[in-house]
């Protein structure tokens, strides 16, 4: 079973006006809120891709029972340790370009994170733990290792895909898939991503670091799949970007969609790039049938 794992849910709520004017009153054309979080949004895709997986976390409020309601609607299981604050609200202007605005999170207990631990705890082999996004400012910035090292005991795969400090500590738990952007990448190393070349060198010399695999994706640009001494390059299909939250996270969730049918490493990893775009693509997540157009469009090659 896969299970992911989102510390920080939050209701994404997208607006979309043409124009937008900072210190200005903007008045937005359409609007939309989703559940999201990276965790959740891999979860949401995995389920469009026809992949059971259960969905970890906090959920507070009322806006942790409007995640919970439309996960149970889209029949994803779900368990999710309940906090006393709201979980939080995070904003999304589309308008020329996107402008993003995340909360911080509610309060977390100990109580709570320890509840959310023994859970984590009963992971085994079979199990795939993605630990995705960022941590609410309550929780030790040593949790995401805390709960890897639980899933190294078990023999549970870990998949990792966070900000630099919180992915550091794990890397020598050997997580078996991390996906940085190239931006990230780059931060990892104290360097500029600028070129293919440079993603190939930096990615390599994260994967030096533990990591089984490693997809750097690089928005519009397409990704790089480093697994064992290959690395493959996906191309990018033709189509008009409309929101390109919770492309990576759809990056993952294809990948590990593939592998879990049994697909190629390649062929996953087309999956991987195909859901990224098909949701680059979209308001909102992707959907079946923007994947399954886009997987036959994207071209895999070998470096
Ligand atoms: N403008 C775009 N056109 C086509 N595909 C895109 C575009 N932006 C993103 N993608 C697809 O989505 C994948 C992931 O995008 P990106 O590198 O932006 O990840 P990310 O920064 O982790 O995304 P996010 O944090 O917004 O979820 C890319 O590898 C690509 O396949
Ligand atoms: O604040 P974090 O946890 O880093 O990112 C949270 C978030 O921006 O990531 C997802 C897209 O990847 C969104 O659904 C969500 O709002």
């Amino acid at each position: 079973m896969i299970y992911t794992l989102t510390l920080n849910p939050s209701v994404d709520y997208i607006m979309e006006l043409d124009q937008f004017t900072k210190g200005g009153l903007n008045r937005s054309a359409k609007e939309n809120a989703l559940p999201g979080g990276k965790g959740i949004n891999v979860s949401r895709v995995l389920h469009v891709l026809d992949v059971k997986s259960t969905a970890l976390g906090f959920a507070g409020g009322f806006t942790g029972e409007f995640i919970k309601q439309f996960l149970k609607d889209e029949q994803i299981e779900a368990e999710f340790v309940e906090v006393d604050e709201i979980s939080r609200i995070n904003v999304k202007v589309k308008a020329e370009d996107e402008t993003e605005i995340n909360g911080n999170g509610p309060s977390i207990t100990k109580e709570q994170l320890n509840r959310l631990l023994s859970r984590i705890s009963t992971l085994s082999k079979d199990d795939t733990l993605v630990l995705a996004g960022s941590i609410p400012a309550s929780v030790a910035e040593s949790f995401y290792q805390e709960a890897a090292s639980l899933c190294g005991k078990r023999e549970a795969r870990i998949v990792i895909d966070a900000e630099k400090k919180l992915i550091a500590p794990v890397l020598s738990l050997k997580p078996f898939l991390i996906k940085p952007n190239h931006h990230e990448l780059g931060e990892m190393f104290g360097v500029e991503i600028n070129s293919v070349e440079d993603a190939v060198f930096y990615g390599k010399k994260l994967k030096e670091k533990g990591p089984e695999n490693v997809i750097v994706s690089m928005a519009e640009k397409g990704a790089l799949l480093l697994s064992g001494k290959d690395v493959y390059q996906a191309s990018v299909p033709d189509g008009e970007l409309k929101s390109s939250v919770g492309a990576g996270d759809s990056t993952v969730a294809g990948f590990l969609a593939g592998l879990s049918k049994g697909y190629s490493m390649e062929d996953s990893f087309r999956l991987g790039t195909a859901a990224g775009s098909a949701t680059a693509f979209s308001i909102g997540l992707c959907d079946a049938n923007k994947v399954n157009d886009l997987y036959k469009q994207i071209e895999i090659s070998k470096r």
